[in-house]
C-alpha cells in the first residue's frame, strides 16, 4: 500500500492575548490514539495484543483468567492470523492509524503555533504514552491538555487513557493544570468532516441503505457504567442526555442521528451497528454481519457504510467493513457496498481538535 508523504509542522511564533511573542510553549497538548503493532511481523502483533489486552478495562475480568486467555489463547492463535491482515494495510511510512495521527498531530501543531507544543501517544506500543508526556515534564508547561482520539466514550478507550496519563503523571514533582476532553462525538466539525467525505460518494451514487457501524463493546462494560439502570432495555439509547450521557451506545446513536440529519438521511434508510466483537459473552448489539444479512433478505443491494467510531484508517474500517462486511454483502446478493473513508488527515478533522484544545485553553494568572 502506497501511503501519503508525511505533514511537517513549521512551528512559527505568534503573539499571545497580551500582545507578546512567547519564546516557548506553555500548554502542552497531547494526542492519544489506541496504538498499532511496531510492525506487521508475528511476534510483534503478538507484543501489541498482549499489551492491549491485558488492559483490565478492555478485557474485564479478574487477572488470573484475563492473562490464561490472553496468553493461552488470543495472543497465540490471533496473533498470526492478525499479522497478515496487517500486512495488507501497512505502508512504508507504517500503519494508517499511527501515520494519520502523525500527520494530524503536525497539523494541529502548525495550527496552533508556538504556545502550544502538540506530542503523540499511543495508549498500546509506540509511541508510548510515557514518552509524550515527558517532553512535559519539568520544563515550564502551566496546563496540558489530554485528547484520547476517540470521539464516544468507552472504559475500554478513553478511560483506559485517563488512567495511563494519571498513573504517569502522579508521579511528577510538578504536577500542572491537567485537562481531559472525554468525547467529541457531537461536536459540529466532527460531524462536518465526516459528512463531507460521506457526500462525496453519495454524489456518485443513490445508496438504498445507511450503515453506521461502531466498534462493539461487551454489554457488561454498559452496565457496569449504567447508573440510571435504563441501559440496554427497551429503546434506552432513543435519546442521549443527563440519564445515559456515558453510555457508549447511546453515544453512537447520538452521533448517528446528527450524521443523518447533516446527510439528510431519514430514519427508515439507515441502520446502527456494531461490529468486531470477540468471545462469547454478548456484545452490545445489533450486531453489523447479522443486519447485513437481514438487509440482503429485504432486497437491500447497495449500501454505504460509515464508521464514526474512528478517526483515522485502521484494520476495523479498511479490512473488516471494507473488505469482510463487503464479500459477505455481495455473498448474499448485495451488489454495491461502499466503505467512508475515515477523517484521517482531513482538514475539518484538524479544526475540530483546534476547537477542543482552545475551548481547554484557560486563562494563565501570571
Ligand atoms: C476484547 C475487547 C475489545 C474491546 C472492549 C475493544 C474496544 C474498542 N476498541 C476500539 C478501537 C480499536 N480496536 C482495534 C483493534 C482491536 N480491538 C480488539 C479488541 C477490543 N476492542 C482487538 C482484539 C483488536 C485487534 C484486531 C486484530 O488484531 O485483529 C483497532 C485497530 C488497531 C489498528 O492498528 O488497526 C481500533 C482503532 C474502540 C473504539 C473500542 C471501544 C469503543
Ligand atoms: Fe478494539
Ligand atoms: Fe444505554
Amino acid at each position: 500500500m502506497i501511503s501519503p508523504a508525511p505533514v511537517t509542522a513549521t512551528a512559527s511564533q505568534q503573539p499571545d492575548s497580551t500582545g507578546t511573542t512567547s519564546v516557548s510553549p506553555r500548554i502542552g497538548v497531547l494526542l492519544v490514539n489506541l496504538g498499532t503493532p511496531d510492525s506487521p511481523s508475528v511476534p510483534d502483533v503478538r507484543k501489541y495484543l498482549r499489551e492491549f489486552l491485558m488492559d483490565g478495562r478492555v478485557i474485564d475480568i479478574p487477572f488470573v483468567s484475563r492473562a490464561m486467555l490472553v496468553n493461552l489463547i488470543i495472543a497465540p492463535f490471533r496473533s498470526p492470523k492478525s499479522a497478515k491482515v496487517y500486512k495488507q494495510v501497512w505502508t512504508d511510512r507504517g500503519s494508517p492509524l499511527k501515520f494519520y495521527s502523525e500527520d494530524v498531530t503536525a497539523l494541529l501543531q502548525q495550527q496552533l503555533g508556538a504556545d502550544y507544543k502538540v506530542m503523540l501517544g499511543m495508549r498500546y506500543q509506540n509511541p508510548s504514552i510515557a514518552s509524550a508526556l515527558e517532553q512535559f515534564n519539568n520544563k515550564g508547561f502551566e496546563h496540558i491538555i489530554v485528547i484520547p482520539l476517540f470521539p464516544q466514550y468507552a472504559s475500554a478507550t478513553t478511560g483506559s487513557v485517563y488512567e495511563e496519563v494519571m498513573r504517569i503523571i502522579s508521579n511528577w514533582q510538578i504536577i500542572p493544570q491537567v485537562s481531559f476532553v472525554n468525547y467529541f462525538l457531537n461536536h459540529p466539525k466532527f460531524i462536518e468532516a465526516f459528512a463531507s467525505i460521506g457526500k462525496k460518494h453519495l454524489e456518485k451514487y443513490k445508496y438504498d441503505h445507511f450503515i453506521f457501524t461502531y466498534h462493539g463493546l461487551p454489554e457488561r462494560q454498559i452496565r457496569k457504567g449504567d447508573s440510571s439502570n435504563t441501559c440496554l432495555q427497551g429503546d434506552c439509547c432513543a435519546s442521549w442526555g443527563v440519564r445515559n450521557r456515558h453510555c457508549y451506545r447511546a453515544q453512537c446513536f447520538e452521533t448517528t442521528r446528527l450524521l443523518a440529519k447533516a446527510l439528510n438521511i431519514s430514519e427508515s434508510k439507515y441502520t446502527v451497528t456494531f461490529q468486531s466483537r470477540l468471545g462469547k459473552d454478548p456484545w452490545i448489539k445489533p450486531y453489523t454481519d447479522d443486519v447485513i444479512l437481514e438487509l440482503t433478505k429485504k432486497g437491500i443491494k447497495s449500501v454505504l457504510a460509515f464508521s464514526p467510531a474512528f478517526v483515522a484508517d485502521c484494520l476495523e474500517t479498511t479490512i473488516e467493513v471494507g473488505e469482510e462486511y463487503k464479500e459477505l454483502f455481495e455473498k448474499n446478493g448485495g451488489k454495491h457496498w461502499q466503505l467512508v473513508e475515515s477523517l484521517n488527515n482531513h482538514p475539518l478533522w484538524v479544526d475540530t481538535l483546534s476547537d477542543l484544545v482552545k475551548a481547554n485553553t484557560q486563562k494563565l494568572y501570571v
